[in-house]
């Protein structure tokens, strides 16, 4: 399956399926000027599938190293970009080579930064390894990493100019990381598909099995949508803040658990979702029972749902809104919300009294 971002000047196609990891060479080869690639990865992700990805480019000719980094969002920040930078560097990788980043969204984002600023711009593949990475990281062109002051804080908007999705990889991701990356398939129903959001309901048990034609279905649609929305508004003009749907409270969330083992991007954001809806509907914007529908099927796959499930204290409710704070939607101090109207029909609000967040804050 392909779907394709359209963005002119800068199209890209989204290749998803089992066993495109044995066929790397033939999709890498036309975006070759020499038959090298430097590969960056994590140590989970080297153990389990670089041999297998090595191999697959190395028998077609084509020369691939690897920078292996420790696993872990602690990762995407200053001390490994400027190493994968000088790696790179190191390897006098240049403007027309390729950097692949094999990996989950941890080693998507960073490096596809390193590749952004390298030489002011160096092309990259994306060969996402995680359900989060294969649904949303992978995907739209948000490189970044995390600094003192906040998620994502600094990055830049770089294109890859292929994503290698093999769906055969989620085989071995622990149960834990799978749900996090599922927090980020459920947004997409929440957003725009209400269809998508019953499917999933529905069908909650194949994917929690990781059943081939499931998972294929979910990482389709999700490409798809995002896909469609990342066209629409690349930059985050507009429209694109709608990927953003549960994320300002989850960047809170994960700036209070210190980007730690404690709450993992795609758990914050399942928690994140129920709270937007639950700020949505003390606004009177969605009907009253849409939060607990959203937690219902959160629930029935064994996620984390509500501010509760997060292990340890969390800060009070003033201080997560201090943390928002850093949140990249705001205009003039003044924080902005993605909520909704009901089950995917999301939008951007801009006047959402803070006494409103405070409640949900309070009471979530
Ligand atoms: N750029 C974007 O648009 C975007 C979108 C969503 C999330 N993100 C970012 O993505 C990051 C989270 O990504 P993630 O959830 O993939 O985390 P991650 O990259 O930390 O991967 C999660 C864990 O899974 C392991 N792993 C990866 N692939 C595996 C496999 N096939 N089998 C077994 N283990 C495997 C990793 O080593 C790691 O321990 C966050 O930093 C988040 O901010 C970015
Ligand atoms: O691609 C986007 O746009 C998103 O917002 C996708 C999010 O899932 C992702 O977590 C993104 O990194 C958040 O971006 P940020 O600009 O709010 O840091
Ligand atoms: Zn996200």
């Amino acid at each position: 399956m392909t779907v394709r971002v359209d963005l002119p000047g800068r199209a890209y196609d989204i290749e998803i399926g089992p066993g495109l990891i044995d066929r790397a060479a033939d999709h890498l080869r036309p975006h070759l000027r020499r038959p090298r690639v430097a590969v960056v990865t994590d140590a989970h992700v080297a153990a389990l599938h670089w041999p297998a990805f090595r191999d697959a480019l190395t028998r077609e000719g084509i020369e691939a190293e690897a920078l292996v980094l420790p696993p872990g969002e602690a990762t995407k920040g200053w001390g490994h970009l400027s190493r994968t930078v000088e790696w790179l560097l190191e390897r006098q990788v240049e403007r027309r080579d390729l950097v692949v980043a094999l990996g989950g969204g941890v080693i998507g984002d960073l490096a596809g930064f390193a590749a952004a600023i390298l030489r002011r711009g160096v092309r990259f593949v994306q060969v996402p390894t995680t359900l989060l990475a294969q649904v949303d990281s992978s995907v739209g062109g948000k490189t970044g990493i995390n600094t003192a002051h906040g998620k994502n804080l600094v990055g830049s908007f770089h294109q890859p100019v292929l994503v290698l999705a093999d769906t055969g990889l989620l085989g071995t991701l622990s149960e834990r990381d799978f749900l996090s990356g599922y927090g980020e398939v459920v947004k997409y129903g929440l957003l725009g598909d209400a269809a998508f959001f019953e499917w999933l309901e529905a069908n909650g048990s194949s994917v929690a099995t990781r059943a081939p034609g499931a998972l294929d279905r979910i990482v389709r649609r999700s490409c798809e949508m995002k896909a469609e929305i990342v066209v629409r508004d690349e930059t985050e003009e507009g429209d694109r803040a709608l990927l953003n749907l549960g994320h300002t409270f989850a960047h809170a969330l994960e700036a209070a658990t210190g980007y730690s083992d404690r709450l993992l991007h795609g758990e914050a954001v399942a928690v994140g979702l129920g709270l937007a809806f639950d700020l949505s509907a003390r606004l009177g914007l969605c009907p009253q029972e849409d939060p607990s529908r959203v937690r219902t099927h959160l629930q029935a796959m064994r996620m984390k749902a509500t501010l509760s499930d997060v292990p340890g204290d969390l800060p009070g409710a003033e201080e997560l809104v201090r943390l928002m704070g850093q949140d990249k939607k705001a205009v003039g101090g003044k924080l902005r919300f993605v909520l909704a109207r009901g089950i995917g029909r999301a939008f951007v609000a801009d006047d959402v009294p803070t006494g409103a967040v405070l409640e949900v804050l309070r009471n979530g």
